[in-house]
């Protein structure tokens, strides 16, 4: 391509380190409360306080015998204590029974306990060989076999913190605390815009030459979906001037994020570049990355853009690499739940060069990773992987038998 030489090279190339340090927008994505149905996966906007004290009485971990544990000290088979049975308690109900010196009550797991003990002796270190009296054979502390009032959150302590999305456990203490809903930061609202003259929506049943459907924006809209955010198909502009510039004011008052894909190398008719500048302001164009060196980052009016490379594998690559992390700011998560990594050793040495972050594409057998070559115009080599291997900036490669992490496709 001979347009693709002098004023049309790279002229704000970064490494991907001074991407995910350097771009980061202040922008987080709106707040919306959710009831905990819907609250999976979604990032708390605040720490929620915990209204009471939990499990809010003193409760008993065992089935057995509410006692004073003084009554128990010294306690054997040998010697066992005597204590009057003076009743049960019932689950969930106050106990109408008080345990006095030498006296219990016959205690539920999960049971309040009676006012006058301090211990609960499990039931296998007892023994009912009288009526009306309980063999006690070992002697059990004082909070023995109890957990306190506000042993699990005490009042006013965090339920949930902000900024780590919502677990299960969470979902529970909440529910549990009586907090039936919850403020979170809405799923960042995600434009993705495909673009070239010849791609054609993946509906497309028949292609004229040297059309191909559009594979970028439905693979996407799967990851922007994994990691939380809100895809919108924002449909495929033509390299006509202007068209996308155009498309770029339209969708920037309803996102969060946006993406474009194609158009940012330095052929002859990649706009993305002209186009993003007449809306906003570059931050980088070219970044170190394999697959991916054509890529753009910018900042239209404090909504983030990416524009990524044509070739679909790698814009996925890159998405992942530098989207993701940037949708999770969005979405306010200051700490992003870890990556399925398995280690691997590698099958082959690997090739890098120094400065530029690679990412391999590899196959998982028996704790080898074996990597999958082909040119990044294929994206049936994504599809074959089980995951990728990263070769950070500063290595000039990795021998075979090192030992990596293999971050697993999901
Ligand atoms: N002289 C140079 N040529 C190229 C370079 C370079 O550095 N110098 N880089 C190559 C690399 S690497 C890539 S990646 C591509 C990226 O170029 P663009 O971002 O401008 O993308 P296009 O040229 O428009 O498309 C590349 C390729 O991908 C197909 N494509 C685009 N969009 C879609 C889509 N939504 N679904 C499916 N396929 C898509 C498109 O038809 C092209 O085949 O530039 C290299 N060239
Ligand atoms: O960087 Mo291209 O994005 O290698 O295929």
């Amino acid at each position: 391509m001979s347009e693709a030489t002098g004023s049309r090279e790279f002229f704000t190339a970064r490494t991907v380190s001074e991407a995910l340090a350097g771009f980061r927008p202040a922008r987080r994505s709106a707040v919306e409360r959710v009831p905990l149905a819907a609250a999976l996966h979604r990032v708390p906007a605040a720490a929620v306080a915990s209204p009471s004290p939990l499990p809010g009485f003193v409760r008993s971990t065992v089935d057995g015998y509410a006692v004073r544990a003084a009554d128990t000290y010294g306690a054997s088979e040998g010697l066992p204590s005597y204590l009057d049975l003076r009743g049960a308690v019932r689950m969930g109900a106050a106990p109408d029974v008080t345990v006095t010196p030498g006296a219990c009550v016959a205690m539920p797991t999960g049971g309040v306990l009676p006012e006058g003990a301090d211990a609960v002796v499990m039931v296998e270190y007892t023994a009912a060989t009288m009526p009306g009296t309980i063999e006690i054979t070992r002697p059990v502390a004082p909070g023995g076999g109890v957990v306190r009032a506000d042993e699990d959150v005490a009042a006013g302590a965090a339920l949930v913190p902000a900024g780590r999305p919502l677990r299960a456990p969470d979902l529970g203490l909440l529910a549990a605390a009586g907090v039936t809903d919850v403020a979170v930061h809405a799923r960042p609202r995600v434009a993705i815009i495909s673009t070239g003259d010849e791609v054609v929506p993946s509906s497309t049943v028949d292609l004229g030459p040297g059309q191909v459907r559009d594979a970028t924006a439905p693979a996407l809209a799967a990851l922007v979906l994994d990691a939380g955010g809100d895809p919108v198909q924002a449909g495929i502009v033509d390299d006509e001037p202007g068209a996308l510039t155009d498309r770029l004011s339209e969708v920037l008052a309803d996102a969060d994020l946006v993406v474009v894909s194609a158009g940012s190398s330095v052929g002859a008719r990649d706009e993305t570049a002209g186009a993003v500048a007449a809306v906003g302001e570059i931050w980088c164009h070219g970044l170190a990355i394999k697959p991916g060196k054509p890529t753009l980052l910018a900042d239209c009016g404090g909504v983030p853009l990416i524009g990524l490379p044509g070739n679909p594998l790698s814009a996925l690559v890159v998405f992942g690499q530098i989207g993701v992390p940037l949708l999770w700011r969005l979405s306010g998560c200051d700490t992003p739940p870890p990556l399925p990594v398995t280690r691997a050793r590698l099958s082959r040495d690997l090739a890098s060069a120094a400065g530029r972050l690679d990412v391999i594409q590899v196959t998982l057998a028996d704790g080898v990773a074996e990597p999958l070559f082909g040119p990044s115009a294929l994206l049936s080599v994504l599809a074959r992987a089980d995951g990728y291997v990263v070769i950070p900036e500063p290595a000039t490669g990795l021998p075979a038998g090192t030992e990596v992490d293999v971050i697993g496709h999901r």
